[in-house]
């Protein structure tokens, strides 16, 4: 979505913070040809025109973990300069769900402890998401 931020290059991007009955968080690695290669992620992508946000969580959480979102609620939003591109996170917990998560598209997977999130390699926009996460769990 280039005409949000008023910035070219600009993508908005769907991300689900998929949490289980454990309360553990399920994070996905990025692969060697994407944008920040090789980081660990919560899975989601761009959204594509016509789409909603929880549309497009529902889309990219089905193709990147086969899970079909039953319940989510957003829970942050950050904008963040890569310098070479500007994202717009819009950051959904999933907390109810069908099917097991899984790398449906073969990208190593995991379910995290919340306090353990902080030891992953994340792309630099999302450490405020890990500081809030790990700051609830304390609550
Ligand atoms: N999914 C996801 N993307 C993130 C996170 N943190 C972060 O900076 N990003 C950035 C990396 C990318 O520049 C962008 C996501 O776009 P993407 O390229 O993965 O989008 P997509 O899944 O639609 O992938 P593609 O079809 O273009 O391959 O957001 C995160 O935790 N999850
Ligand atoms: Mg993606």
């Amino acid at each position: 979505m280039s005409t949000e931020a008023g910035l070219k290059n600009t993508v908005l991007v769907a991300v689900g913070v998929i949490e289980n009955a454990a309360g553990d968080i399920f994070i996905c690695r990025r692969g060697e040809s994407q944008h920040q290669a090789f980081k660990w992620e919560f899975p989601g992508g761009k959204v594509e025109a016509g789409e909603s946000v929880p549309q497009a969580l529902a889309r990219e959480l089905a193709e990147e973990t086969g899970i079909r979102v039953a319940s989510c609620q957003p829970f942050m939003r950050i904008e963040h300069d890569y310098g070479d591109k500007q994202v717009i996170l819009d950051i959904r917990k999933v907390t109810a769900f069908d099917g097991e998560a899984h790398g449906r598209e073969g990208q190593p997977s995991r379910w995290v402890p919340i306090p353990e999130l902080h030891r992953y390699d994340f792309p630099a926009a999302n450490a405020p998401i890990v500081a809030k996460l790990q700051a609830q769990a304390e609550d």
